[in-house]
């Protein structure tokens, strides 16, 4: 296992792939670190703020120097880098990456990564917000977060455990899921709630009166719809990669408000109580925990 690397190669310097490269510089953990990016302001925002030491616009050319990389873009990019990289990755080199989903990654690293199998490590950091690019990268971000890595059968100890070792190194704590179990959970607590923040917002700035209505909107709308400034692009490639689990969320989510508009349609008061009260002390006790342990 390694405790640091020699150059990093990160495929998209937003928030998640600047904010990794700046919490390796500042842990002593990276010696040169190459961003790769489809936007030239952007790459040029990294250099500008030292979260990049280069930059390039074609991974290819970059790949066969990368002790690691990590693909830190939509993951409806990951296929094409994935591909651009094989032929010119050195043998030892680790693959890993940051996106949101794991079932669409495995199989892409499958698909377009066969004979490194051994040095392909799936992670997805559990932090992050609703600002992107470059210029949201931070340093902290990961700081007594969790991340949780899905390995392949074929993923060999070595890359893990150096994978593992330099998140923790930018502060996070490792966790280990099944791609599966993975999808199915982050259907239900990220992506379902982020595609219900933008269904919301998207509804009230449709209506008539939406000027009128966003006026007199306040906290509490702002914190229901913070996630609604979220990149749509990035979202939208999560919605089509974990569809199948998210079509479920929906399904049961969908359930759930037919019995509640029921219950306000026939006055049951008793219903609504004690939804109220269940989801009420839910969020109370998930709040104190999050707060004590992240
Ligand atoms: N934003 C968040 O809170 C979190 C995001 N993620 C995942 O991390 C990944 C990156 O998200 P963010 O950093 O938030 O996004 P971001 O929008 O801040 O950064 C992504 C960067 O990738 C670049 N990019 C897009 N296509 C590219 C391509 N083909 N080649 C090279 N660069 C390309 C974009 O120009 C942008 O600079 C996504 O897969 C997302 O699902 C994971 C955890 C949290
Ligand atoms: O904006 C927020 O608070 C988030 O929920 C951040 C986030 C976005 C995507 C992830 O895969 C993980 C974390």
């Amino acid at each position: 296992m390694q405790e640091s690397i020699g150059t990093l190669v990160v495929a998209g310097v937003g928030l998640i792939g600047g904010s990794f490269a700046l919490g390796l510089k500042r842990a002593g953990r990276v010696g040169h670190v190459i961003g790769v990016g489809r936007s030239p302001e952007n790459l040029r925002r990294a250099l500008e703020l030292g979260v990049v030491d280069e930059v390039a616009q074609d991974i290819a050319a970059v790949a066969g120097r990368a002790d690691l990389v990590l693909l830190a873009t939509p993951v409806g990019q990951m296929g094409a880098l994935m591909q651009a990289l094989s032929t010119t990755l050195a043998p030892h080199a680790i693959v890993t990456d940051a996106g949101s989903t794991k079932g669409d990654v495995v199989a892409l690293m499958r698909a377009h990564l066969a004979p490194h199998l051994a040095r392909c490590v799936p992670a997805h950091p559990i932090a992050g917000s609703d600002l992107s690019g470059a210029t949201a990268a931070q340093y902290g971000l990961y700081e007594n977060r969790k991340v949780v890595l899905t390995p392949l059968a074929e993923t060999d100890s070595d890359a893990c455990n150096t994978v593992g070792a330099l998140w923790q190194a930018c502060g996070a704590r490792i966790e280990r899921l099944a791609p599966l179990e993975h999808d199915a959970i982050f259907a239900a607590v990220s992506h379902l709630p982020h595609l219900l923040a933008f269904a919301y917002v998207d509804m009230i700035a449709r209506k008539p009166n939406a000027a009128r209505c966003f006026d007199f909107a306040a906290t509490g709308f702002r914190d229901f719809t913070r996630i609604a400034g979220s990149h749509p692009e990035m979202w939208r490639d999560i919605a089509l990669a974990n569809r199948e689990a998210l079509l479920d969320e929906l399904a049961t989510y969908r359930a759930t408000l037919e019995q509640l508009e029921a219950a306000v349609s026939t006055g049951d008061s008793a219903r609504l109580t004690e939804t109220f009260d269940t989801a009420r002390a839910a969020r109370v006790a998930w709040n104190q925990r999050f707060m004590r342990q992240g």
